[in-house]
């Protein structure tokens, strides 16, 4: 009998992580489905689908930008599943406006759920592993190409996704004694429901019919086609295996061709 393997994946009820939790489960994770309160019904989805691979789900609501909600969350994961081997802070939302006009309000909201929230999942996930005795752990998150390159109108997007990948760095080379791996994955336009909040205030700013301003980026892709869900989970499904056991402190952009570094 194998072990049996248990992952966190955060803002899991939709988009990129339903895709992410749904190939882990396929990977053989049993998996802990992460969302706001609000968003239970779309996490009941991702739970059922993860339970057609046979895995083992449940869902926690947590709000990310909450420290205690965070370490709550790895604490019942470990009771309800048993363990803890792969945390994927994947929860984040985007904010779409001339930098003159962003407010301190919309500054501290979008730092708080996209790298406080991502502080607070990696140091709970590390102190629960290293307390476990886990001879190997994964800790993943999310970035975006706007962490490789500002983006206009997504500037306090862009500099907490830089920030993303510089927490990374650091906190690779802290929990290495551990044999805890800390990566990232940087998207490109993935056609979730984040993209379409993206493309409707694009719209408002520039007058370009709905659907234009997603097209036109997905124009600009070498492989000519928007990215899934699907795309993004191999490649954390790879940073999660035992293939990707000398990879850390990296964050691996993911984006058919925008990008080059
Ligand atoms: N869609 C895209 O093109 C790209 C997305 N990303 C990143 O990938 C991640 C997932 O994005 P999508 O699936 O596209 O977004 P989405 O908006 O479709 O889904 C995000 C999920 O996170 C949840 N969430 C939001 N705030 C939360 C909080 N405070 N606590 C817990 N959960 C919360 C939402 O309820 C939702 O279920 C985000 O971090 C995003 O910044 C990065 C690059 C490109
Ligand atoms: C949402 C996002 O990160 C991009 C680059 O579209």
């Amino acid at each position: 009998m194998t072990d049996i393997r248990v992952a966190i994946v955060t803002g899991a009820a939709r988009g990129i992580g339903r895709g992410i939790a749904v190939k882990l489960a396929k990977d053989g994770f049993d998996v802990a489905v992460a969302d706001l309160e609000g968003q239970r019904q779309e996490a009941e989805e991702t739970i059922h689908r993860i339970e057609q691979e046979g895995r083992r789900a449940f869902f926690r609501p947590t709000d990310v930008s909450q420290r205690d909600q965070v370490f709550g969350l790895v604490d019942d994961t470990v009771n309800e599943l048993g363990t803890l081997d792969a945390m994927i802070n994947n929860a984040g939302i985007c904010q779409i406006k001339p930098m003159l006009d962003v407010t301190q309000e919309e500054l501290e909201t979008i730092y708080r759920i996209n790298l406080f929230g991502m502080v607070y999942g990696v140091q709970a996930a590390a102190k629960k592993m290293i307390k476990l005795g886990k001879k190997t752990g994964h800790i993943v998150s999310a970035s975006s190409i706007a962490g490789f390159e500002g983006f206009p109108i997504l500037s306090a997007y862009s500099s907490t996704k830089f920030a993303v990948r510089g927490f990374t760095q650091a906190a690779a080379q802290e929990l290495a004694p551990y044999n805890i791996t800390v990566n990232g994955y940087a998207p490109g336009i993935v056609d979730t429901p984040m993209w379409t909040f993206i493309d409707e205030e694009m719209s408002k700013l520039n007058g370009k019919p709905l659907g234009q301003n997603f097209k036109d980026m997905v124009d600009t892709i070498a492989l000519k086609r928007c990215e899934t869900p699907d795309d993004v989970a191999g490649v954390v499904s790879f940073l999660v295996s035992d293939n990707a056991r000398y990879v850390t402190g990296q964050t691996v952009i993911v984006d058919g061709g925008m990008q080059y570094r």
